[in-house]
């Protein structure tokens, strides 16, 4: 076992960890041991050491506790006064932390009476100042004698004999692979799974066998020890399906968690959801984590894209954790970052559900339209989208899209036995209704929903292509004339759907006040996510608050270039029997958006006819409302 005491100089730490070592018989260490003469010398002259003075002291002691601990461990006592400090020594997540704090008077008097330091008692306020919170283990009041403290520090480590770090409920796809990434990156996890007699059995426990390379995990299916496993402040973390299930365990949560503790739910949660649930657990006096992850089953389980908003301080107790696990950016920074207050995370997560969802449905367009209009082959087609994977078109879907036209089931193409009804599971429809409640066009993402639903209506489909004889028609021009036409359509319809999305999270954060930072919200989604792509790199090396996305750099010469290619492109894609809908909405929004003189005015003129609604003229600038008797 390894044990570190900790606490400002004064609070009895030498005495608690000598003590503490005997009765554990293990060998003791005091940090005073492992500090450079240097460091020594400058306290001694009364100067506080720097953080840039403590790296070595600190990294010769996490050096031992790694030895220590290959032979049975150690009691290390150490003031380790800031988080940051704890880190560098936590080489193991089977450490156990006992933290000494105490009355400042106290301390004071204990120190003053002590001879032979080299501590002056002076310096104990600025030691006090630097102190920060631990995120983990057990805080003990010195008050008691050192035999009171012994006995209380043993209680808890007989006691608390687990104290996972964290906790994951589901073992699903995602809970899963998101908790053995926790547990290859040194945090200690709890796996708990709900029990269902006969259908969900022993779920969590089949999860920590199936790995047993991780000795950092521990299976529960008892909600009660779940918690009991867990550190406090405990936090847990829920990857369970949205809606009614994420109530229901919070209902069965919040009655056995206590103050402090933190709830995070990783799933597609409605944002609105999450905003109420925050305020739910703010006022039980514990932390709601609303968090956006992305990355499907491998990101979870290697490096995702992580969404984090809701409650600050709640953040402040996993950022490390989170750190560790995300994806990394091209500079090796976390894709990771605290989203905003509120339902935030889980809002910017359904809007870039809804960007993925119309990258999707584009890619379907055209690779249909390859394949039954061009007639090309599907590994023609894969071979298409791989070349322009090879640019600056590159993203995650484009690739996964080349690939699974090449993957053969008996050998024969997979894809051609999928049924054609795509399922959705709401982040997409949510983004649609929330573009709608803020007025914000959002018809070429809108369509990726609808076509959805269109898709789910398949006997309909088949009874209707025979009553109205419908086929596609072979397009009679050359691939080749066509492609670089195809290339920039696919381009500007992606920068199209990018456009709609970004343009509702800067509505709704504008509205909200949410501040919401969207060069850091692109930088997270250009690793780890499903939308990762060489444009959301664009986006987040240019993105400016200040103008339109399509004036970016880069972006506006391909919105130029690219607009006659789309619109030919859905031309002919329609008059060939092909339903093009994101594409074509995507142009009708582009043209909607660049045309100074719209047809609005026959709109205006129809409700004045009919309604009296007035209208405003463009000869009379001060805006005022008329009415005409048009009968
Ligand atoms: N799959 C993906 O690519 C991604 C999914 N998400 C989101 O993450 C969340 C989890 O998704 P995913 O892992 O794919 O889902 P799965 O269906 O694979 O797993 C769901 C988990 O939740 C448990 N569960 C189901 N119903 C309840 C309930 N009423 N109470 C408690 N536990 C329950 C299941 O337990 P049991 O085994 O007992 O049924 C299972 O462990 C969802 O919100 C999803 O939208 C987010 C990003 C990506
Ligand atoms: O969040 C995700 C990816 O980012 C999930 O895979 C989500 O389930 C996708 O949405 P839908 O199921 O509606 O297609």
């Amino acid at each position: 076992m390894l044990v570190i005491v900790t606490g400002v100089s004064g609070t009895g730490k030498s005495t608690l960890g000598a003590l503490l070592a005997e009765r554990l018989g293990l060998p003791f260490f005091d940090a005073d041991q492992f500090h450079p003469a240097a460091n020594v010398a400058k306290m001694s002259a009364g100067h506080p050491l720097t953080d840039e003075d403590r790296i070595p002291w600190l990294q010769a002691m996490a050096d031992q506790l790694v030895e220590s601990g290959k032979s049975g461990g150690a009691v290390l006592t150490c003031s380790a006064l800031k988080n940051s400090y704890r880190k560098m020594l936590s080489v193991s997540p089977s450490i156990r932390w006992i933290h000494l704090t105490g009355d400042r008077d106290l301390i004071w008097e204990r120190m003053s009476a002590r001879q032979n330091h080299f501590m002056k008692a002076g310096m104990l306020d600025s030691q006090i100042a630097l102190w920060e919170k631990p995120l983990t283990g057990y805080l003990l009041d010195i008050t008691g004698t050192p035999e009171q403290l012994l006995d209380a520090s043993l209680h808890y480590l007989k006691t608390q004999p687990m104290n996972m770090q964290m906790g994951v409920i589901g073992m699903g796809v995602m809970g899963k692979s998101l908790a053995l990434n926790l547990a290859e990156k040194g945090v200690s996890v709890s796996l708990y799974n709900r029990y269902v007699a006969g259908k969900e059995e022993g779920v969590a426990q089949k999860v920590v066998d199936e790995n047993p390379e991780f000795s950092n995990t521990a299976a529960f299916e008892d909600l009660q020890k779940f918690v009991d496993s867990l550190e406090k402040p405990r936090r847990i973390l829920m990857m369970i399906p949205a809606g009614a299930a994420i109530d229901a365990q919070l209902d069965a949560l919040i009655p056995i968690l206590e103050k402090d503790d933190l709830v995070i739910d990783g799933g597609n949660s409605f944002y609105k959801d999450s905003e109420r649930r925050v305020e739910r657990l703010r006022e039980v006096g514990m932390h709601f984590l609303p968090m956006g992850v992305s990355g499907g089953e491998e990101g979870a389980r290697k490096g995702p894209s992580i969404m984090p908003g809701g409650n600050a301080e709640g953040y402040a107790m996993v950022e490390d954790f989170l750190g560790r696990i995300s994806a990394k950016d091209k500079d090796g920074k976390p894709c990771v970052t605290y989203v905003g207050p509120g339902g935030s995370g889980h809002f910017i997560k359904m809007v870039h559900n809804s960007i993925e969802y119309g990258e999707m449905q584009v890619l379907a367009e055209l690779t249909h339209l390859l394949r039954f209009g061009f007639g090309c082959t599907a590994e023609q087609v894969s071979a298409i989208f791989a070349d322009w994977g090879k640019g600056e078109l590159k993203s995650f879907l484009l690739e996964i899209t080349a690939d699974l036209l090449l993957f053969k089931e008996d050998g024969a193409l997979l894809l051609d036995k999928i049924l054609d009804q795509a399922g959705q599971k709401g982040t997409g429809a949510w983004s649609l209704t929330t573009a709608l409640e803020y007025g914000i066009p959002y018809s070429p993402l809108a369509e990726s929903v609808n076509a959805r639903g269109v898709s789910g209506e398949k006997a309909m489909r088949v009874a209707f292509s025979k009553t109205f004889q419908h086929e596609f028609q072979k397009v009679e021009d050359s691939l080749e004339s066509w492609l670089p036409k195809i290339k920039a359509a696919y381009s500007l319809a992606r920068i199209i759907n990018h456009e709609v999305g970004f343009r509702l999270m800067k509505t709704v954060s504008d509205t909200k006040d949410w501040k919401l930072n969207f060069n850091e919200i692109s930088r997270i989604w250009t690793n780890g996510c499903i939308i990762r792509s060489g444009l959301m790199e664009n986006i987040s090396a240019n993105y400016s608050d200040s103008v339109s996305f399509f004036e970016t750099a880069g972006v506006k010469e391909q919105v130029i270039s690219g607009r006659k290619a789309l619109a030919e492109l859905v031309g002919l894609g329609l008059t060939h029997g092909f339903a093009l809908p994101v594409m074509s909405a995507g142009i009708n929004y582009l043209l909607g958006r660049i045309t100074a003189e719209s047809s609005a005015s026959v709109i205006q003129a129809q409700r004045d006819y009919f309604g009296a609604h007035t209208y405003q003229r463009k000869d009379d600038a001060s805006g005022k409302f008329y009415h005409t008797n048009w009968i």
